[in-house]
């Protein structure tokens, strides 16, 4: 082959093999193309069937495009995967989730079926309501495998609902109904209040329900007065805000759910709209009231009317005669709405709740309402809630919080002030444990009162909340006192505990320190006017604790009740506005006078056996009617207080019980039964000063000067009492033969006294000298003269009863030594106690012990009682202190110049009856004798 054709041949070649690459490329390039074609066409119908839907797709893929069309089989094929991979959860436990979830959400009547209730009053607890209820079944079609689940909506205080029709007016009105049976037939009768209007039907609407407005449950508001429902509604929602959430609750159920009541009933409001929008103030009050509403119970259900708010709302929309859908499932799922009960059922559950409400209305309620079914299961840390009387079948109830931190109650005599207490205190003490609750019960009047509350003979029982009891407390206000000082302290105790946990309230501390005890403190004193009767010391120092104690017992969940049949008449009260100010919560018993506000006169027409509460300081719109149940009658309070009891806590112990109209008993008191031999510091027990442990009045006889008491006074039981119990008590703490006793009765009638207290003495182990008038001088010759030679080895005490009886002898001079027995009283008062030798003497006047000083010092005599003297004559003997003393029977003055400031009340032990027959309980005759009068 020639070189050129050769050449030519290699050109054709590689042309060739150009055309051969050309068309394959030019194949791959078809190929591809067609391939994005076809994911084109696929990815279009993919958007077509996501924009309609997969079901409906499916359904109708001729709606898409050829449905022989490969592209679009695919695309189907695809989606219906993909939706049943999306669902494949849902699918699998969805529907049996919700259906236990809305079982456990709605229990009884709010999701089960009506034949299963409709009919039976319900006694749903309030404090927990339901959270759903059932108004159909729903299902989402459009999924996999369809399965039916429970539609249900929340209502009352968590949403309210906005109902859309689809211009099937009566399908809303089934809904609306089969909700409101639901809701009513769940609750006691009148929990649930309901008001309706209809812009377009005067009567009609709901007519299942109409057995309901005949007992006030059901309001039906005329088309053109929408104004005064809502004003009604707005008023409820100021009023709940000004009284149940002042506390710093912020809604009634959060309160409801803490108390463990519901004091306040839902009201729900139904108003039929016609898809127009109302007038702008009307839709204005409208949404303030949906704002507020549920907070206070109040719930709004609007059909075909426009809400818009941010609280909480759910909404149905009507598809139909039977179907809806709602915000609660989403709008892929069918709810089909549930069948309603007959007319005539409805009617008859509905006439059925009616006459329940009327009947608890119309009944009778005793001290028993006033008693939950579970005791103790309330806690205390905002407040003290308890039910005291009832409305209309109703509980009226009282709240000790910080809102309405004190009362003040009053009433004149026999109008039931104590019969009102009982009951308070009753609901309380069942209520709150021991724990959650303390109670200080005082009674200044006369009589026994709370005596009961203490164990008796016949009946060991006493209420474990209460740690002091005092009765008869009239003529020792001191004890009002001491209550008062007591309540400041512990006040400042509970205020030191708070700042040491950075807080400041007792519900704060409570927060922060859960394992400590810090229960409310109820402290109560009827006739309390007595406490304020005199213008002395008591009346200053009272007002100024009661001032302290009312101003920041709030924060520490200290209460004060005060009772009386007159308030009017407490000058240092009314003295101090800023006192009386803290008694918020007034309750008024028939015809009582200032005790409410000045222009409100209700308490002026109450019936018998009525109580005006109010929280709001007295104020008229406060006012709350309450019948009051007996709760002293025969076999009210006692079986409450038996349960109580034998409930109460391991190591509970009895209340102390002070009455005022019985003396203490020595061998009782803690401070004597505490005594040891030996001692370092042997101290003479004189009797019990007022205060709320019982204190023992006590002075000290240890080596120093003026260790010596005089007691003066003309009664004989009271003096001899104080010198007896000096030494029996003394003769406790020492060992026989670690000390002497010298007993001179220098009047003929103690004899008896000396007898028995010499009796006692030597029956204990103790060495005992008795001297007699005639021997008087002697004994106390040789007493002084031992002082000379070192004093006496072991201590020694001289009982000396009459001192004064003896002035003349003991001022006879020795005609030799021209000293006196006298001089050396004077001598064994002054220098005796260095020496262990103390006198315990009893004088019948002032001035007769300063005949036996002398010109000397009173400071020798270091410690005295004083009976039936004037406070003015006592003024040497406190160094010139003025005393306010007047003297009452059975009641001396005490002062210790070592120890005391200013005199305190003493009461003399009743050591006659200390040597009777034991008698085991400290509660007093007359309740016993009471007790025995009620059997
Ligand atoms: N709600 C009531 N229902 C039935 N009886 C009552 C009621 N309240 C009080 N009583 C009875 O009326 C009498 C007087 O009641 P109470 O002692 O409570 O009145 P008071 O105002 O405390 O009177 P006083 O100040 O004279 O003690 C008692 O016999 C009591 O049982």
């Amino acid at each position: 082959m020639s070189k050129r054709s050769a050449r030519r041949s290699r050109v054709e070649a590689a042309f060739e093999n150009l055309r051969n690459t050309i068309a394959t490329a030019l194949g791959a390039a078809e190929n591809a193309h067609r391939s994005v074609l076809d994911e084109c066409a696929q990815q279009e119908f993919a958007l077509r069937i996501a924009q309609l839907g997969t079901a409906a797709a499916a359904r109708e893929p001729g709606e898409l495009g050829d449905p022989a069309d490969h592209h679009l089989e695919a695309a189907l094929d695809e989606a219906l995967a993909e939706r049943d991979r999306i669902y494949a959860d849902w699918t699998e436990t969805g529907p049996a989730q919700l259906n236990e979830l809305v079982a456990e959400a709605g229990p009884g009547s709010a999701a089960e079926p009506f034949e299963h209730w409709l009919g039976r009053v319900g006694a749903g607890d309030a404090a927990h309501p339901p959270q759903l209820w059932r108004i159909g079944n729903a299902q989402v079609p459009d999924s996999p495998r369809p399965q039916p689940f429970p539609a249900a909506v929340p209502a009352l205080d968590l949403s309210h609902l906005r109902i859309t029709t689809d211009g099937v007016p009566e399908t809303a009105e089934t809904v609306v109904q089969n909700l409101l049976l639901r809701i009513l037939g769940h609750f006691q009768p009148g929990q649930v209040r309901v008001h309706v209007w209809d812009v377009a039907q005067l009567t009609g609407t709901l007519p299942g329900l109409y057995p309901l407005a005949g007992a006030g449950l059901l309001t039906a508001h005329d088309p053109t007065r929408l104004d005064e429902m809502l004003e009604t509604l707005s008023d409820h929602i100021r009023r709940i805000h000004a009284s149940s959430l002042l506390g710093g609750h912020t809604s009634l159920r959060a309160l409801a759910a803490e108390n463990g009541h519901r004091s306040e009933p839902w009201r729900i409001a139904v108003l039929f709209g016609n898809g127009e929008a109302l007038r702008e103030e009307q839709q204005q009050q409208l949404q303030r009231i949906a704002r507020n509403g549920l907070a206070c119970g109040i719930q709004l259900i609007c059909v075909d009317l426009s809400l818009t708010v941010s609280s909480a709302i759910e909404s149905i929309t009507l598809t139909g005669r039977n179907t809806a859908r709602t915000s609660m499932t989403g709008p892929e799922a069918v709810v089909e709405l549930d069948e309603p009960p007959s007319r005539t059922e409805a009617a008859k559950a509905c006439s059925a709740i009616a006459e329940a409400f009327e009947a608890r209305r119309a009944r009778v309620r005793t001290f028993d309402d006033l008693v939950p079914e579970q005791l103790w299961q309330h806690r205390s840390i905002s407040g003290l809630q308890a039910p005291v009387g009832f409305e209309e079948g109703e509980p009226v109830w009282v709240n000790l919080g910080d809102t309405s931190p004190h009362t003040l109650i009053g009433g004149p005599s026999g109008s039931g002030k104590t019969n009102f207490l009982y009951g308070m205190l009753g609901a309380m003490t069942a209520r709150y444990s021991p724990d959650e609750l303390e109670l200080y019960l005082l009674d200044f009047k006369e009589g026994v009162s709370f005596a009961q509350f203490t164990p008796g003979r016949r009946d060991p029982s006493w209420l474990p909340h209460a740690q002091l009891v005092g009765v008869n407390v009239n003529t020792d206000r001191e004890f009002g006192l001491a209550l008062l000082r007591f309540l400041s302290e512990e006040m400042r105790r509970r205020a030191e505990h708070a700042k040491q946990h950075e807080v400041t309230k007792l519900e704060e501390l409570r927060a922060e320190d859960p394992e400590g005890r810090w229960p409310r403190i109820v402290a109560v004193i009827d006739e309390f006017q007595y406490l304020f009767a005199e213008r002395d010391p008591v009346t200053a120092e009272a007002t100024q604790l009661l001032e302290d104690v009312a101003r920041r017992g709030r924060s520490q969940g200290i209460h004060l009740v005060l009772a009386s049949q007159d308030v009017s008449g407490i000058e240092a009260f009314w003295g101090k506005p800023a006192i009386f100010e803290q008694f918020i919560l007034r309750i008024a018993l028939p015809k009582a006078r200032r005790v409410l506000a000045e222009q409100n006169q209700s308490a002026l027409e109450l019936p018998r056996w009525h109580a005006v509460i109010n929280h709001e300081s007295g104020v008229k719109h406060g006012n709350e009617i309450a019948r009051i149940p007996d709760a002293t009658g025969k076999d009210t309070f006692h079986p409450l207080q038996h349960s109580l009891w034998e409930r109460r806590p391991a190591g509970s112990v009895p209340p102390r019980l002070f009455d005022g109209s019985n003396l203490p008993r020595l061998s009782k008191l803690a401070d004597y039964r505490e005594l040891t031999a030996p001692t370092r510091t042997p101290k003479a027990l004189l009797g019990q000063i007022i205060d709320v442990t019982g204190t023992a009045a006590t002075v000290p006889l240890g080596r120093s000067p003026g260790r010596n008491l005089a007691v003066i006074g003309t009664v004989q039981q009271d003096t001899t009492s104080v010198l007896g119990a000096a030494a029996l008590s003394l003769a406790k703490q020492y060992l026989p033969g670690t000390i002497r006793f010298t007993a001179a009765g220098l009047l003929d009638e103690v004899t008896g006294s000396v007898d028995t207290i010499t009796a006692d003495l030597r029956s204990a182990g103790h060495d005992v000298d008795v001297v007699a008038f005639d021997d008087i001088e002697a004994t106390l010759t040789g007493i002084a003269e031992s002082i000379d030679s070192g004093g006496s080895a072991v201590p020694h005490v001289l009982l000396l009863y009459g001192v004064d009886a003896a002035q003349a002898t003991l001022e006879r001079k020795d005609p030799v030594t021209r000293v006196s027995a006298l001089d050396h009283l004077r001598k064994i008062l002054k220098q005796g106690p260095e020496s262990r030798i103390h006198v315990l003497g009893w004088w019948r006047s002032v001035q007769r012990v300063k005949n036996t000083l002398g010109m000397g010092p009173v400071d020798d005599i270091g410690a005295w009682v004083a009976f039936d003297v004037h406070g003015q004559e006592l003024m040497p003997f406190t160094a010139g202190q003025a005393v306010n003393w007047s003297p009452r029977a059975r009641r001396g003055l005490f002062f210790d110049r070592s120890a005391h400031s200013r005199p305190e009340v003493l009461l003399p032990f009743d050591l006659e009856s200390e040597r009777g027959p034991e008698v085991p309980a400290p509660r007093s005759e007359q309740a016993e004798i009471r007790e025995e009068s009620c059997d």
